[in-house]
């Protein structure tokens, strides 16, 4: 598996840090509220749980999986819904756990949604952004590292279902998947 990575961008270590910077901006900033915590399986299963465990004010949270890539490197543009939420969340604070914003067009489709179903605010934490790809104008209220333009995996994020237990994040060889 770490044959397939030219390059490792951010380290474990790195990675934790930040978790815990960015759980400690949301225990601040979420101070007297109960937010509803929602997780976007499956590529932020890790980042999610990780999360939770350094943000100090009560919460809740419900898992959403989406997928739009498929074994490709490339959004195929359309977002399906696989499971959705197990609880409403009309007139709750929501804030959606992902581990990526690359094109930004699953992340304005669950905005949508979210809204649609009455949320009383929707804020938005990403681990990773990676704006070169951006086909939708949006910006996440938190985010953890800028990206550049290279597809990646690990921590979460995978290639075709592999590499998700990598405890690091790296750019993927391309000869992995132009094969
Ligand atoms: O900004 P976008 O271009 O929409 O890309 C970001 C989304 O793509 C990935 O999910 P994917 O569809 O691969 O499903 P997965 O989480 O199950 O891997 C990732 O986990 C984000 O949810
Ligand atoms: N890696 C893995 N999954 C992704 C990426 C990426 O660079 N962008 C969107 N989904
Ligand atoms: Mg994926």
């Amino acid at each position: 598996m770490q044959n397939d990575i030219k390059e490792v961008l951010y380290s474990e270590e790195q990675i934790q840090a930040k978790v815990s910077e960015l759980g400690a901006r949301l225990s601040a900033d979420f101070e007297g509220r109960n937010p509803l915590v929602i997780c976007v399986l499956k590529g932020a299963f890790i980042f999610m749980s990780d999360l939770v465990k350094v943000i100090s004010v009560p919460l809740e949270i419900d898992f959403m999986a989406v997928s739009s890539y498929g074994a490709s490197t490339k959004s195929s543009g359309v977002v399906k819904i696989i499971k959705d939420l197990d609880v409403t969340v009309e007139g709750r604070d929501v804030l959606i756990v992902e581990d990526i914003i690359d094109s930004g067009l699953t992340l304005s489709y669950l905005i949508d949604v979210l809204e649609h179903r009455g949320s009383k605010s929707v804020t938005v934490v990403t681990l990773f952004d990676k704006p070169a790809r951006r086909a939708v104008d949006l910006q996440p209220h938190y985010k953890g590292f800028t990206l550049p333009d290279e597809f990646v995996v690990g921590y979460g994020l995978d290639f075709a279902e592999k590499y998700r237990n990598l405890p690091y994040i790296g750019i993927l060889k391309p000869e992995v998947y132009e094969k």
